[in-house]
């Protein structure tokens, strides 16, 4: 049986750094998906993340039907809400917002979403989720009411991601949100990275090679990318750098 966490595991053991393109079902047009297929294949992208903050169930499944045959990648959702939640994927990242103090992100969604993960065989990541100031506020924020830790707070970031993996988490992912002003200082990741056992996700605002390639130097297993390529399909090019 395939394993998504295993595998994120065994990359990470060796060292192999792994980059997820996030697709919001919300913001893609299902036209292209063929060509999009083709230079996913291409490229050196590793992992397909599926969500957005305000989608429903019917288009995810929608959209991960449609990509399943197309790309041989896992395919993981990152859901904004429990409506999010769609058999036909691979794996979800089980979502706990710890970076925030709203009960409704740090666990009430999760209650709700048990018995809806009940009757599919996702494989379930425990994923602790840290919000990062970037500059201006996101989605994320306005729609978790909830205010990220700011940039100067290095300390506090890497302690709030330590107690996610003592507290169980299997990954960590900080994020400074979709189409952020500023990508998460490669400080912090430094500092979170020191201390963190387990594997590291990085996201929000990287829009170029160099800035994928100064995240992993500074800790990120995994890092992903939505808005460039959302903006421009030869975002695919640049990676080939
Ligand atoms: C546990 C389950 C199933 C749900 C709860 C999930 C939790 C706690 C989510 C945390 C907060 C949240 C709203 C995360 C959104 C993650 C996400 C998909 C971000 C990317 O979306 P954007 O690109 O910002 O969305 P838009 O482009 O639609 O603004
Ligand atoms: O869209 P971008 O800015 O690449 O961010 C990706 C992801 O971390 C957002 O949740
Ligand atoms: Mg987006």
């Amino acid at each position: 049986m395939m394993s998504v966490y295993n595998d994120i595991l065994s990359a990470k053991a060796k060292k192999k750094k792994l980059l997820a393109i996030l697709i919001d079902p919300d913001n893609f047009n299902l036209n292209i998906i063929s060509q999009f297929a083709d230079k996913i294949n291409k490229s050196i992208i590793t992992h397909v993340f599926v969500g957005g903050s305000t989608v429903e169930k019917e288009e995810t499944e929608q959209l991960v039907k449609a990509l399943k045959p197309l790309v041989n990648l896992p395919i993981v959702l990152f859901p904004g809400d429990v409506t999010q939640i769609a058999k036909n994927a691979d794996a979800i990242l089980f979502l706990s917002l710890i970076s925030g103090r709203n009960p409704k992100y740090l666990i009430e969604k999760q209650i709700e979403a048990v018995s809806i993960l009940k009757n599919t065989n996702l494989e379930v990541i425990p994923t602790g989720y840290i919000l990062i100031e970037n500059g201006k506020e996101t989605t994320v924020q306005k729609v978790t009411e909830t205010q990220p830790i700011p940039v100067n707070m290095l300390q506090l970031v890497a302690d709030t991601a330590k107690a996610g993996e003592l507290l169980g988490k299997k990954l960590i992912y900080l994020e400074a949100g979709s189409g952020a002003l500023h990508p998460v200082p490669l400080k912090i990741i430094e500092a979170v990275k020191k201390d963190l056992g387990i594997p590291l996700i990085v996201g929000g605002g990287i829009r170029s090679k160099a800035q994928l390639d100064a995240a992993y130097y500074s800790g990120a297993d995994i890092v992903v990318i939505g808005t460039a390529f959302e903006n421009d399909i030869n975002f695919f090019n640049e990676l080939k750098l």
